[in-house]
């Protein structure tokens, strides 16, 4: 079983603490993109909130489950660990919520080339990484948030065995690698209107 984990309970501060994931992209809210991507791989997808409070901005749609994080304020390590805690699949993708792009041919990819690994993370040229677009083994990380070593993602994937997949690799599925748009600033949404501009 794959489980999908949409982490949502940033502050956004980049975008002066906007709700990105309501933003919209070809007409439709980022989120409610990635839930129909997702649903499309992975058998149930479950939407991390910060608290209670914002998982009811949640509640109109369809097909998820919306949980809180258990360890308010820890970033998006605290967001997978809850996630993580609920997802019932073996293996699970792993995304931020301003990612509007997301390829399930790439995502699908992840899934396969995480087989016998703790984690398939994509992995660019200069040897930056991509944490939250990355699928992982769940009961690798169950074991490393019991051993409580966990306080970042850098922590967390540290003790992972990770295949590494060269983004380049991904052009197969994806020939520009749209799926790694990551809108963290209101320039980015503009760059991303001037390619596909809202009808
Ligand atoms: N559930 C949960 N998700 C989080 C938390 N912090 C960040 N995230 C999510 O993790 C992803 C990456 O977050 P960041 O890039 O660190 O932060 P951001 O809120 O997107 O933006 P900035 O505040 O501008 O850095 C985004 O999808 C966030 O919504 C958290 O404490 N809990």
């Amino acid at each position: 079983m794959r489980s999908g984990i949409i982490l949502a309970g940033g502050e956004a501060r980049r975008a002066g603490g906007r709700e990105k994931y309501f933003f919209s992209h070809c007409g439709e809210t980022f989120i409610s993109r990635l839930v129909s991507t997702l649903n499309e791989v992975v058998d149930e997808v479950i939407i991390v909130a910060r608290d209670s409070e914002q998982c009811g901005r949640f509640s109109s749609i369809a097909g998820v489950r919306v949980v809180p994080d258990l360890y308010p304020g820890r970033g998006p390590v605290g967001g997978i660990h809850a996630g993580v805690c609920e997802a019932e699949g073996d293996l699970v993708f792993a995304v931020a919520c301003d990612m509007p792009c997301v390829s399930g041919a790439v995502v699908e990819y992840l899934f396969h080339v995480a087989e016998g690994f703790g984690a398939a993370i994509p992995r660019w040229e200069n040897g930056m990484t991509e944490p939250l677009h990355a699928v992982y083994q769940r009961q690798a990380l169950v074991e490393r948030f019991m051993g409580a070593e966990a306080h970042s993602m850098r922590d967390l994937v540290a003790g992972l065995s990770v295949n590494y997949v060269d983004c380049n690799l991904l052009r197969r599925y994806d020939s520009d690698l749209m799926t790694f748009t990551n809108i963290n600033h209101a320039e980015d949404l503009a760059r991303l209107r001037a390619v596909f501009p809202e009808e």
